[in-house]
Parts: structure tokens; C-alpha cells; sequence
């Protein structure tokens, strides 16, 4: 098991890749702290989401509790870790995943957006992250941190101007955190996932032509699964990458590098 008695804490765990790294986590022995934010929105019909994860995780034999709070909130790191250590004693490995990315047009972009998007996706995953990185320092004992970044911190979206700037904010982080807490055995990495099949771009990928386009593109075929990304977050936060710090995987199926 990769992450046996590890305490790992997801934010953004109720659906999509989280909710598919929490219970791969569980899987491969780790409790988890499953933070989630909004999921009473009409548009996703999901208000049962985060007890089927934690029923999930149940049946796998490991523990889990929910935490609800937004990210884009400075103290809800703190609020996640200090839950994670009056239910579980400590942190191990953070998977800093929570993350939006309501389509718009550039040249009528609401300020509000662009200021939610940069708040949610970029600074929340600075608050937790340090919150996370200041538990695992006074623990002594290292620790492991997995952003989700994307493919699109390497290249544009015409819709996503607000969204892409916060992935490539979010790798960045990653490689400072890495030399920033190397010192401290916590290794600091990012996946880069491609197009994923989830709530966060079902209504775009609902454009069949749209899609055709994308699964056209991807050399290995298909879209995304939360799995594929999730599997790669765990190997991360393992100790068989204990020498991988400062790194980005791409989880893309192929696309970025499918030129011609
Ligand atoms: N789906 C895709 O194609 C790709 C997704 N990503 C990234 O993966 C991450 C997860 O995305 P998906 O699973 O696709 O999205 P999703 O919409 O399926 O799930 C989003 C999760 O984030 C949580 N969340 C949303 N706002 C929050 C907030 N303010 N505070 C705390 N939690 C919040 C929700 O409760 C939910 O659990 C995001 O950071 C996204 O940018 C990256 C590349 C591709
Ligand atoms: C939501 C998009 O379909 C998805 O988000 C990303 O980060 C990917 O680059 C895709 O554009």
C-alpha cells in the first residue's frame, strides 16, 4: 500500500478528481480529511456527494471525516488541519485540488470572475498549503504536497483568461514550495491533468462537436478519468517518488505534445 496510515487532506474531495484521489488514498490505506465547498448549487444536483465519499471510504476499511469551507477563506487551511489533527493525530500529505473554472469571454470579463477564480484557485491553494506545510514542519517527520495544476498553465484558453494564469500560479507555487520546505523533507509537486471528464466542464464538453475535437487530439484516444489523475497524485505523495520534489506531471492522455 502506498500511503499506508498516512493522514492526507483534499480539498475540493466531494466530486471529479478530488473525491477520485481521496478514495484512491483510502485505497492504498490512507485516512482522509475530505474538504468540499458549494455543492448545494442547483446546477449540480449533487447534496449527497460528500456522504457517498465518505461511505466509500468507510467500506474500504479506512477512516475519513468531511470539512466543509472555502478556500478562497485565509483561515480554512488552519481549519483543515487543525481537523485533521483532532481526528487523526497529524498530516502527512496535502492534495491541494480544489479549484473553478466558470467559462467567460476576456473583453467583458466581470471583475468578480476573475477575482473569485484568482481567489479560489491560486490563493486558496497558497493558505492551505502553508497551513498544511507549518503542521508537517513541527511534526519533524516531512511530509508530501500535490497540487492540481493543469495543462493549461502551458497553454491558453480564449474562455479560460481568468482560470489559466491560476494553474501556471499553482505550478509555480509548487517549485518555490519545493525549495522553499525542502529543508524540511516536504516534497512539493503538481499534476497537470489534460481534458477530465467531470462537472467542471460538462456543460462545455456538452458541444459534441467540441469534444469530437478534444478526443481527436488525445493520442490515447479518450477524455480523462479522475482515476488517471488520481492515481498519479497518490504515486506523488508516496514514498516511491521520495526524490521527486519541484516536478509537474502532465496526465493528459497526450495532448500537449500532439503538435501534428
Ligand atoms: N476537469 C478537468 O478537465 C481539469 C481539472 N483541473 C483541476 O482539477 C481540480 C478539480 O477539478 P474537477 O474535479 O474537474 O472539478 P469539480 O467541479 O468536479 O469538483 C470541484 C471540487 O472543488 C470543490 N470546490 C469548489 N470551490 C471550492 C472552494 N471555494 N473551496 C473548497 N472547495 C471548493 C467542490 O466542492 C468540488 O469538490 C480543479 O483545481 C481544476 O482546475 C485541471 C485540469 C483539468
Ligand atoms: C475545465 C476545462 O475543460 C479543463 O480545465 C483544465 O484545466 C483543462 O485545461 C481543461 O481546459
Amino acid at each position: 500500500m502506498l500511503l499506508k496510515d498516512k493522514v492526507v487532506i483534499v480539498t475540493g474531495a466531494s466530486r471529479g478528481i478530488g473525491r477520485a484521489i481521496a478514495v484512491t488514498a483510502a485505497r492504498e490505506g490512507a485516512d482522509v480529511v475530505l474538504n468540499y465547498w458549494g455543492d448545494n448549487d442547483a446546477t449540480y444536483n449533487r447534496r449527497p456527494a460528500i456522504r457517498e465519499v465518505l461511505d466509500n471510504i468507510a467500506s474500504l476499511g479506512r477512516r475519513a471525516i468531511a470539512v466543509e469551507g472555502n478556500v478562497a477563506e485565509r483561515d480554512t487551511g488552519a481549519a483543515l488541519v487543525k481537523a485533521a489533527v483532532d481526528a487523526f493525530g497529524r498530516v502527512d500529505v496535502l492534495a491541494s485540488n480544489a479549484g473553478i473554472c466558470p467559462f467567460h469571454a476576456f473583453l467583458d470579463m466581470p471583475p468578480e470572475v476573475f477575482e473569485t477564480t484568482m481567489a479560489v484557485n491560486l490563493h486558496g491553494a497558497f493558505y492551505v498549503t502553508q497551513a498544511a506545510a507549518n503542521q508537517m514542519k513541527a511534526q519533524g517527520t516531512g511530509g508530501a504536497i500535490v497540487a492540481t495544476s493543469s495543462i493549461s498553465a502551458l497553454v491558453g484558453g480564449g474562455m479560460q483568461t481568468h482560470y489559466t494564469p491560476t494553474k501556471a500560479g499553482v505550478h509555480s507555487l509548487m517549485q518555490s514550495c519545493a525549495i522553499a520546505l525542502g529543508p524540511y523533507g516536504i516534497r512539493c509537486n503538481s499534476v497537470m491533468p489534460g481534458t477530465i471528464a467531470t462537472d467542471l466542464n460538462a456543460e462545455d464538453l456538452s458541444d459534441t462537436a467540441k469534444k469530437a475535437y478534444f478526443e481527436k487530439r488525445i493520442p490515447l484516444g479518450r477524455l480523462g478519468e479522475p482515476e488517471d489523475v488520481a492515481e498519479c497524485v497518490v504515486f506523488l505523495a508516496s514514498d516511491r517518488a521520495r526524490y521527486v520534489t519541484g516536478a509537474a506531471l502532465l496526465v493528459d492522455g497526450g495532448m500537449f505534445v500532439n503538435l501534428q
